[in-house]
């Protein structure tokens, strides 16, 4: 398989603005962000930044773009992703592989309906505190992202390709070999915190020390873990300290994007968390009350938002 040089990143908001900007910065890449108007002109006139750093990266219309993408990184809300997801077909080729860095259990199916699963691999970020206002994105901590096939027992050549290309990014991955365990353990993350954040309207540093905050996070997690043990996931109880861990490392004034939705007024993805465990929970036979309960609270704050 030949080296990723063509990058293109659908989705240029707190999570794709910085992989492209890591992805412009390095060199070896040709990197485009993939965007219709107005997105595409305002992205054209003002450019990213990251960091106080100004990036002025090539923008591309969805139906103007004729050659194949070696890599492309989807970083869409999944609310976004049904009406977006077609705008990539003139990017997709035979060659060409789709990462999802978004949240939740359904992205890469998602793709993979319409491109292909042989193009699809998993992903997850793990541990970035991306943060965005307008086009203005600031992190403290870039984070991690774990990614393969479901299995990566021994990596393919697709999934090393990869790896070659995020490390030439200088961006730190990771293949595990279970993917879907990793899949379900940064769901049972966002199920809580990012639930939970948006609810009490508390950046991250309140869950590193209040109990009262811990508490209602740990109550939607173990929803999670019932769950996860019921689908024969490997995911177990220390697992919810194994977040602890990353969660002490992110800034406390660091917000999780659900909680900037809640505060830009923007719709969250709370049918990819809550919705999907109440939905999961009684197709399975597991009780899901806690997120019943934010499911309701975190629509009311979408119907009465400013
Ligand atoms: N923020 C974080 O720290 C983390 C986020 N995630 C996950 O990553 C995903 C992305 O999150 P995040 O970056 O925070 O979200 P943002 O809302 O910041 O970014 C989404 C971007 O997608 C753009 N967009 C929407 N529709 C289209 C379209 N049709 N064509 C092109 N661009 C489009 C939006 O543009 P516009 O602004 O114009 O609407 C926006 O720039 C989510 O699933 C989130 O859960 C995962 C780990 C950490
Ligand atoms: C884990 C967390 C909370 C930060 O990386 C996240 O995924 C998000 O903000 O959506």
């Amino acid at each position: 398989m030949k080296e990723i040089k063509n990058v293109a990143i659908f989705g240029a908001g707190a999570m794709g603005a910085y992989y492209a900007s890591r992805f412009f910065e390095s060199s070896g890449f040709s990197t485009v962000l993939l965007a219709r108007n107005p997105r595409h002109d305002r992205l054209k006139a003002e450019g990213l930044t990251v960091n106080g750093k100004h990036y002025s990266i090539p923008v591309v219309h969805p139906d103007e773009t004729a050659s194949p993408a070696d890599l492309i990184i989807v970083a869409l809300k999944n609310h976004h992703l049904p009406e977006a997801a077609h705008d990539l077909k003139n990017l997709v080729g035979e060659g060409t592989t789709l990462i999802s860095v978004m949240n939740g259990l359904d992205s890469e199916e998602y793709l993979g309906s319409i491109y292909g699963m042989d193009k699809v691999l998993y992903a997850i970020a793990v541990g970035i505190d991306a943060l965005r206002q307008g086009n203005e994105i600031t992190y403290t901590n870039p984070g991690k992202i774990y990614f393969g096939e479901s299995d990566n027992t021994i990596p393919n050549e697709r999934v090393l390709n990869v790896r070659n290309a995020f490390e030439r990014a200088g961006l730190a991955s990771e293949i595990p070999a279970d993917m879907m365990r990793m899949l379900w353990w940064k769901f049972m993350i966002n199920v809580g915190i990012n639930q939970a954040s948006a609810v009490m309207r508390v950046p991250y540093g309140v869950f590193q020390t209040s109990p009262d905050a811990q508490k209602l996070m740990e109550m939607l997690m173990r929803e999670v873990l019932a769950l996860a043990h019921r689908l024969r996931v490997n995911l177990v109880e220390q697992d919810l300290n194994e977040w602890s861990k990353v969660l002490n490392s992110l800034s406390p004034q660091g917000k999780t994007s659900m909680l900037q939705d809640i505060e830009a007024g923007r719709k969250t993805e709370v049918e990819s968390f809550a919705g999907k465990m109440v939905e999961l929970g009684k197709i399975h036979g597991i009780p899901t009350p806690a997120n019943e309960v934010v499911l309701s609270i975190i629509h009311v704050l979408e119907q009465t938002r400013a």
